[in-house]
């Protein structure tokens, strides 16, 4: 008997093909809503109980959803709060839209659902994204209350009339329309089920599950085994960052990262989070194992609201360098339902940010005081990380050099203060600079290495992939202190002194020693320069200029403007001739074609020793060196 029909409260004609029209994009979500819709209605029971307003047993509270591909149906039952017909008529049809009006305004720049669902309250009627019609049988937990029935076919008209159910609680049965029948099947339910509700605060259970349970002994003596059906329960009602982390192990935690990400390393440490005020935020951060390859780890943070996952893509609740994290953040202040550019303006999300900011920078801080050792050993996998926040976020950077390490190709590690007291006294030049030389690949620059070695100078290790940035940003933080790669210039002026010793050379015979060569070399993009360097160096060496390489650099990793125009110029280098040595004075004194051999030998020898000969010029070297033999 139908006690009622009625029209939901809205003013437009028809808002359900508009629903179904724009959330296409994900229609899964209209599960994640009603479960935890479900989820709540228990909760609100037991808070009820706990207050003393329900005396009844609660029993145990449980959400289940239920397939029955036969009759083409998905249903969502709790044993909840329920609802008397009058609070259906309040929450169900009287639709939470600030008003319809609005809504028709807005819906037109409404990118995808959850915008809609969250800004006008329709996680209930996300369910006519997928079903024809919605049936809810339900029976209010308060005493004499009478089961009610609402059903609607998606159009606005509703009717209300006596319901069937004679247990406390609500059953949600979606009748699936032909379009969505993929809801009709377990493994996809399950899947979504997984993705959203498998860490909700109420038991969950979709179907049932065999497992295998002790029965006694045999005969023998040993334990058998028989096989029972029991409730697939989908969810982990108690992950631990809704649990005191006094209450638990690091075993607890490495447990929790696995179920995460199964097929992961062991990530180095973590921090739980856990505020309350100004805004409220619990939450597991894990520093994975980085490596070189952080571009393959992002998105590996995953966002909750109260237990019920939102998302993974957490780019503006997470300050940019820490998306390298993985783990979960819960927190049910972000606005998660609203659009990107509301989110990037809300002032909770910026608290947050530098929230989370400010207490990876505290965990860090700690280790480092605590354990130095340990830390050193793991910095090949934070190094990376601690320098791409101290390059992109200026309060970390505060923090994090007193924690930021640089490394030397002896492998040992400095805080940036204790490198400064090491190198000062040797590494300053005439002007007072400070200058720290570097290297990404000491094999590579071995000569370069063992000549500044030589003079007790020490050389970092730059390696990772973003030093080249964080050299560039070191640069700036740092007073009066300059980054010079090994190669960059001949050793002298790399770190130029007063008392540089000037060499004997008169000018006539510096412009025919730099012909000589320039004849010998054959290449425009070497330029010929005659320093005076000490006698036992190299008598060649090629360099390129540290500012000039480093825009090449830069051209290279993409930056664009003045970069791309240094990347598009050519390599230019300079040829240092050590006026010093001593094969210059036998090279002037030689005949014509014996200088252009003696140049072209000590010039091949330069490249040789960089690395730089190769191909062509390589098997002529070669087979040259084999005739004087
Ligand atoms: N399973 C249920 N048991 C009891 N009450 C329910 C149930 N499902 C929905 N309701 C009632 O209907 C109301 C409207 O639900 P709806 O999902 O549309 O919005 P909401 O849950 O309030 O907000 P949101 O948009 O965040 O989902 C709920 O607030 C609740 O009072």
């Amino acid at each position: 008997m139908i006690q009622e029909k009625g029209t939901i409260s809205i003013n437009t004609e028809n808002i359900f093909p508009i629903i179904k029209k724009f959330l296409y994009s994900d229609h899964e979500i209209f599960l994640r809503e009603l479960v935890s819709n479900a989820v709540d209605a228990s909760q609100k029971l037991k808070r009820l109980a706990s207050l003393g307003h329900y005396a009844k047993e609660t029993g145990d509270l449980k959400v289940k959803v239920s397939v029955d591909a036969a009759a083409k149906t998905l249903t969502i039952s709790d044993n909840g709060i329920g609802m008397t017909a009058d609070e259906i008529k309040k929450y169900i049809n009287q639709v939470a839209f600030s008003g319809a009006t609005e809504f028709m305004e807005k819906f037109k720049e409404a990118k995808d659902a959850n915008e809609i669902i969250g800004r006008f309250g329709l996680g209930f009627y996300s369910a006519f994204m997928v079903a024809e019609k919605v049936e809810i049988q339900t029976l209010s937990y308060q005493d004499g209350a009478a089961p009610a029935k609402w059903t609607c076919d998606g159009s606005t008209e509703f009717e209300i009339s006596e319901g069937s159910r004679t247990e406390r609680g609500t059953d949600v049965i979606l009748y699936i329309n032909s379009e969505s029948e993929e809801f009709l099947e377990e493994s996809r339910i399950s899947s979504i089920l997984d993705k959203y509700a498998k860490f909700l605060p109420v038991s969950v259970q979709f179907g049932t599950k065999e497992e295998s349970v002790e029965d006694g002994v045999d005969e023998e003596g040993k334990t058998k085994y028989k096989t029972v059906t029991v409730d697939n329960i989908i969810n982990n009602t108690n992950p631990i960052w809704t649990k005191a982390p006094g209450d638990l192990k690091d075993e607890d935690y490495l447990d929790f990262y696995r179920e995460l990400y199964p097929f992961s390393e062991e990530p180095l440490f973590w921090i739980h989070l856990n505020v309350d005020y100004p805004f409220n935020l619990t939450g597991v951060l894990y520093f994975p194992k980085l490596k070189n390859d952080f571009e393959v780890q992002k998105n590996k943070i995953k966002l909750f609201s109260r237990q019920v996952f939102i998302t993974d893509e957490v780019k503006d609740i997470v300050p940019e360098f820490l998306l390298l994290l993985h783990g979960v953040i819960d927190s049910p202040d972000i606005p998660l339902n609203v659009s990107r550019s509301f989110l990037q303006a809300d002032s909770n999300v910026k608290k947050i940010n530098s929230y989370i900011s400010r207490k990876v920078a505290d965990k860090l801080s700690e280790l480092f005081k605590k354990d130095r050792k340990g830390y050193e050993e793991k910095w090949s996998d934070i190094g990376l990380f601690v320098k791409y926040g101290a390059i992109s976020d200026e309060k970390f950077y505060d923090k994090a050099k007193d924690f930021l390490l640089l490394t030397n190709t002896n492998n040992e590690h400095y805080t940036i203060e204790e490198y400064n007291a090491k190198v000062k006294d040797f590494q300053t030049d005439k002007d007072g600079n400070l200058v720290y030389l570097y290297t990404a690949d000491a094999e590579h620059h071995h000569s370069f290495v063992q000549a500044a070695t030589k003079k007790n100078y020490d050389v970092l290790l730059m390696n990772s992939p973003i030093d080249t940035h964080f050299i560039q940003h070191l640069e700036m933080k740092l007073n009066k202190t300059r980054m010079k790669r090994v190669d960059a210039d001949v050793l002298d002026k790399l770190i130029e002194k007063a008392d540089t010793e000037k060499h004997q050379l008169t000018e006539d015979e510096q412009t025919k020693l730099k012909a000589v060569f320039e004849k010998a070399i054959n290449n425009p993009a070497m330029k010929v320069e005659i320093e005076s360097l000490p006698a036992e160096a190299m008598p060649v060496t090629i360099t390129m200029e540290e500012w000039m390489r480093r825009m090449k650099e830069m051209s290279k990793m993409g930056g664009g403007g003045m970069m791309g125009f240094y990347g598009s110029m050519p390599d230019n280098y300079k040829v240092a001739v050590n006026a010093n040595h001593k094969i210059i004075s036998k090279l002037l004194a030689a005949d014509e074609a014996q200088q252009t051999a003696i140049a072209k030998q000590a010039f091949d020898l330069a490249l040789l020793a960089q690395g730089m000969l190769k191909g062509a010029d390589l098997t002529a070297f070669v087979e040259r060196n084999v005739e004087v033999i």
